[in-house]
Formats: C-alpha cells, sequence, structure tokens
C-alpha cells in the first residue's frame, strides 16, 4: 500500500510541467520544517564542520539552497523507477532528468568548494594531523587519506575528492531527514499524550539536576552524555514512535544468491525482497494484542530501565551488519532536541481534534507538516 502511494504520488509530481524547488515548501514553517532546518544544521557541523544556521536564515542562504537541491534530487532520482524514459530524457537533457542534473550541480559546487577549503587548510598544517583538531568527518576522512596514501598531505593525490564526496553525503542524505521525521511524529504522539510529555519533563530535570531557573543555555550544557543515559522513559518514548512510524517504512534488499528464508520460503539469485516496518511495528503476532496503542512502557523493565529489543523484530534502523551507522548519534540527537524543547514548553496541536495522514516518500513525512502550539513553563 505504502509503495503503491509512493508510486501514486511521484507519477503525479512526473505530470507536472515544472519542477519547483524545495525551498518552497509550505511544510518550511511548521513544526516539522523547523526541525528538518535544525536538523540540517546538525549534520552539516558534524559532517562539514560548518554552521551554516539555516534556521535562522530566511531560506535564500547556502545552506538552504543545498538542503532544497539534496530533497528535489532525492525525489527526481525515485521518479526513475516509474519513469521508463529516464535514460533517454537523461541523454537529452530534459524534464526531470535536466532538473536533477542542476539540483547535482548545486550539491556537487557546495560540497567540492569545502573539500577544496580544507584541502589548502591540511596544506598549510604544518602537521597533517592538526586538521584533526577540527573533529567534523570531512577533516577526519582527509586527514585519514592523506596519512594512508603516504602522500603530501593534501594534495590531489593524497586524497580523492569524489570518493570524500560520496562518503560525506552518503551521511548527510541518510541523517538529514530520519531522526527529524521520526522527532515530528514523537511530538504528535506527545500531544495524543499529555502524560508523556509530563512525564519527560520529570525525567530530563532529575537526569540534568539543572536548576528550575536555569536558562535554556545552562539547561543545554546540562545535556551531557551522563544525563541523556539517564533518560530511560524518552529513550522508550522515542523507539515506541519509531515502532509505530518508522523513517524508513519500507525498504528493499536484492538476493546475491538462492537461498530459503526461516519461514522455509525459497528465494532464488537476484530476487528482491521487501521487507515493511510500518507494518511490522503493528504486528499483533509481535507486539501482543496492544500493537496498535503507543505505549512507551512496553520498552521499560521492572525498574524503569530501557530494554532493547532483537533488530530483527525492531526493523527501524534495519539489522545485520548494514544496520543504521548512525543510530547512536539519532538517539542523542533526538533526545537533546526532544529534552531542551520539553522541558520550557508545553505543546498541543493547533487543532487538537486533527489526526495527521502521512506521506509516503522514501521517508515517513507528515502530511502538510505538524502545526503545534508552544506554551513556555
Ligand atoms: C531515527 C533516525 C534514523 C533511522 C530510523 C535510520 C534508519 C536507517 C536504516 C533503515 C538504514 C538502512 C538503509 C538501507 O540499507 O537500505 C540506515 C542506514 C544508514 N544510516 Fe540511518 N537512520 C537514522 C538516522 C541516521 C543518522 C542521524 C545518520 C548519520 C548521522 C545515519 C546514517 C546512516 C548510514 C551512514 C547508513 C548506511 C549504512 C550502511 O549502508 O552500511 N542514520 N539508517
Amino acid at each position: 500500500m505504502l509503495l503503491w502511494l509512493a508510486i501514486t504520488e511521484l507519477l503525479q509530481k512526473f505530470k507536472m510541467k515544472s519542477w519547483p524547488s524545495s525551498t518552497n515548501n509550505s511544510v518550511r514553517c511548521s513544526f516539522q520544517g523547523l526541525l528538518q532546518r535544525a536538523a540540517m544544521d546538525t549534520i552539516l557541523a558534524v559532517t562539514f564542520g560548518s554552521d551554516l544556521n539555516t534556521l535562522g536564515a530566511a531560506g535564500e542562504d547556502e545552506g538552504s539552497r543545498f538542503a532544497a537541491a539534496v530533497d528535489d534530487a532525492s525525489e527526481f532520482t525515485l521518479l526513475c523507477y516509474v519513469n521508463p524514459f529516464w535514460k533517454a530524457m537523461r541523454l537529452l537533457n530534459v524534464g526531470p532528468e535536466a532538473a536533477l542534473r542542476e539540483r547535482v550541480k548545486v550539491i556537487d559546487e557546495f560540497v567540492y568548494r569545502r573539500i577544496r577549503a580544507r584541502s589548502e587548510e591540511l596544506k598549510a598544517a604544518a602537521q597533517p594531523e592538526g586538521l584533526v583538531a577540527r573533529k567534523d568527518m570531512l577533516s577526519r576522512f582527509m586527514e585519514a587519506a592523506s596519512t594512508t596514501d603516504g602522500g603530501p598531505a593534501g594534495t590531489a593525490a593524497a586524497v580523492d575528492y569524489k570518493y570524500l564526496r560520496d562518503i560525506v553525503l552518503s551521511v548527510v542524505i541518510a541523517g538529514k531527514d530520519t531522526s527529524v521525521e521520526a522527532l515530528a511524529w514523537f511530538f504528535y504522539m506527545a500531544c495524543k499524550h499529555p502524560r508523556v510529555q509530563e512525564r519527560v519533563y520529570r525525567e530530563v530535570g532529575e537526569a540534568t539536576r539543572a536548576g528550575d531557573d536555569a536558562s535554556v543555555d545552562e539547561f543545554a550544557r546540562s545535556l551531557t552524555d551522563e544525563a541523556l543515559g539517564k533518560m530511560h522513559y524518552l529513550h522508550a518514548a522515542l523507539t515506541e514512535t519509531l515502532r509505530l512510524y518508522p523513517a524508513l517504512p519500507l525498504n528493499n534488499k536484492e538476493c546475491f544468491s538462492d537461498d530459503v528464508l526461516p519461514d522455509g520460503f525459497s528465494v532464488g539469485k537476484g530476487d528482491v525482497v521487501f521487507y515493511v516496518p510500518y507494518a511490522m511495528g503493528r504486528m499483533e503476532y509481535l507486539w501482543g494484542t496492544d500493537a496498535e496503542v503507543f505505549r512507551p512502557e512496553r520498552w521499560l523493565d521492572d525498574d524503569g530501565e530501557f530494554q532493547q529489543e532483537s533488530p530483527f523484530k525492531f526493523t527501524a534502523f534495519q539489522a545485520g551488519p548494514r544496520i543504521c551507522l548512525g543510530k547512536e548519534f539519532a538517539y542523542r540527537q533526538m533526545k537533546v532536541l526532544a529534552a531542551v524543547l520539553l522541558r520550557f514548553f508545553v505543546f498541543s496541536q493547533r487543532n487538537e481534534e486533527a489526526n495527521v495522514n502521512y506521506r509516503a516518500t522514501v521517508t515517513l513525512l507528515i502530511e502538510h507538516g505538524l502545526h503545534l502550539k508552544a506554551t513556555p513553563r
């Protein structure tokens, strides 16, 4: 069903004659849009060491243009699944393929400009390790590449720019939307279940021991690893959200060789197998008769400590050797944002009766964004 909806939506886009940029998206001003920009700032800080502040910008800045180009490029790439003529369109440089080329140019310029700047810094540094004082991913990869290649630090031979672009972009793309969408669904659940907000509020107060009169900055500084580790209920509530609203609602894998699945079903080399975390998270067979109910307590033991489930049962992050590499980062990012917001505000939906729907894209978006009221505590 999700796949069908995704295809229908893409087909509709495909019928459009123009290819608007995501910067014009009305979702930008919703709570989900704000979270998206906050997450973009975080992921760009981690990958490139740049503080672009897309959150504070009006939408026409370099960071926002890059973010919009990444969004558009993912959608245009997905169109290839339903457009049998995409190769011809690419050759002729028309339609969505021409738009895709334009967006890739914006992305490449953004990334290569940063790689070149970092390479200059690396050349200028007396020691190649000097760059590691900068803790971002790009600097670390460049430092590692220049050391292992044995070439003079920062030379073109020592650092393959395309390799760096691909590796850093894959992290940006994997981490840009997923935790944001999970957080948006978490806040939707928190509005539908106000007791969750109160319990998280109490828990973050106890875990951080920041006084009642702490400012936002003071409180944010008190969110140490140790404090975040004590937030078992918040961890459970985020995990329960991902069980019901997995950021990647369905996923597919191709068989390398003939095999037999654990239930006895035979698959052949080249077969494509889909698994559907959205459906698996709601199966009574796996989660009991209250599978459809949002109940964070199901993840806590008698002492209130969070209990992991097998990743083959809770599949939101996938399982096995290709399990999400950013899982711990994602939890940390979601916990920090949720803790700060719930410590200072009580959230409710602008229209309290409204139920939101999902929009099936590659990730599970809230259709038309999430519109909330935030009341200071
Ligand atoms: C709630 C948030 C997140 C969820 C639910 C999630 C889920 C997933 C899933 C299902 C995959 C497997 C995709 C596939 O193989 O088809 C994956 C892969 C990956 N994720 Fe995440 N992700 C999240 C956040 C993040 C973040 C924040 C980062 C980066 C900082 C990240 C980095 C990655 C990377 C690099 C891979 C590729 C791993 C590989 O192929 O070996 N993820 N993620």
